[in-house]
C-alpha cells in the first residue's frame, strides 16, 4: 500500500538511462556519424540536427541523417554497418561524465538500491562505454536498445528490467533525459525523474510530466531518499 496516495512509492531500484542522463555523448554520435557520411561520400550533418535526432537509437539516427542529406534509404545496410564500427572506435572519446553523476550513484548505491541501465544504444557499446567511463561498478544489470524486441519509448524494456531487477513498476523509478524515457515510464507505471541537461529533440523537458525534475543527478537522491 501506498501511504500518501498521489505521491510515488519510496524506489526499491532505480532504472537509469545513459545517453543524456549519465553521460553527455553528443560528442561521439556527431564524430562517428561525421566518419559514416566521409565514408559514403555524403555531405555532414550539423551538431543541431544530431542533438536533435539522437535518443531512439542508432539504427534511426541513421536512417534519419540518410534522409536528412537525400542519400538513397537502401544506403542503410552499408551505413548502418560503417556506423557500427566507427562507433566501436570512438565510443567514450569525445564523451563526458555529467556532473553530480558519480555522486548519485554513489548516494543511489549506499541505500542499497539495485541500479540498472536501460538505453537504446546497442548493449555491446553501452556495456564498453560504462567501463572507459568507470561507471559499470554501480549497476546489477545493464539492458541495450538490442536486448529487448522493442526500445523506449515502447514500456516493454522498462518491464522487463523491472523484472530483472525484482521490483514492481511502482517502486522502480525511472531517471531519463528524453520523451522516449518518459511515455516509457508512463507506459509502464514507474515514476519518473527527469534530468534538465541531456536531449530531448529540441523541446523543453520542462514541459513533459514527471516527479521530479533535477539539474544534477546528485539533486535526486538528496530530496527523495533521505
Ligand atoms: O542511442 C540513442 O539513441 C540514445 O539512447 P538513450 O538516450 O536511450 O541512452
Ligand atoms: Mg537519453
Amino acid at each position: 500500500m501506498n501511504p500518501n496516495p498521489g505521491q510515488p512509492l519510496r524506489p526499491q531500484a532505480c532504472i537509469l538511462d545513459l545517453d543524456g542522463t549519465l553521460v553527455d555523448t553528443l560528442g561521439d554520435f556527431i564524430a562517428v556519424l561525421g566518419l559514416t557520411l566521409t565514408d559514403l561520400g555524403l555531405p555532414a550533418v550539423n551538431r543541431e540536427f544530431v542533438e536533435h535526432t539522437i535518443g531512439r537509437g542508432g539504427e534511426n539516427l541513421v536512417r534519419q541523417t540518410l534522409a536528412h542529406v537525400g542519400a538513397e534509404p537502401a544506403l542503410f545496410d552499408r551505413a548502418w554497418a560503417l556506423y557500427q564500427q566507427h562507433y566501436a572506435t570512438v565510443n567514450g572519446e569525445h564523451a563526458s561524465v555529467y556532473p553530480g553523476v558519480v555522486e548519485g550513484l554513489e548516494a543511489l548505491c549506499a541505500l542499497g538500491l539495485p541500479l540498472a541501465v536501460l538505453t537504446n544504444k546497442p548493449a555491446a557499446p553501452t556495456r564498453e562505454l560504462l567501463k572507459r567511463k568507470g561507471l559499470d561498478g554501480f549497476f546489477t544489470h545493464v539492458f541495450g536498445g538490442d536486448d529487448f524486441a522493442r526500445k523506449k519509448p515502447d514500456p516493454l524494456p522498462l518491464l522487463k528490467t523491472c523484472e530483472a531487477l525484482g521490483t514492481p513498476p511502482s517502486a522502480t523509478w525511472m531517471v531519463g533525459d528524453s520523451r522516449n524515457d518518459a511515455e516509457a515510464a508512463h507506459a509502464a507505471g514507474c515514476p519518473l525523474v527527469l534530468v534538465t541537461y541531456g536531449y530531448n529533440h529540441g523541446e523543453d523537458i520542462r514541459a513533459v510530466k514527471a516527479a521530479r525534475h533535477v539539474d544534477r543527478l546528485d539533486q535526486f537522491s538528496a530530496c527523495d531518499l533521505s
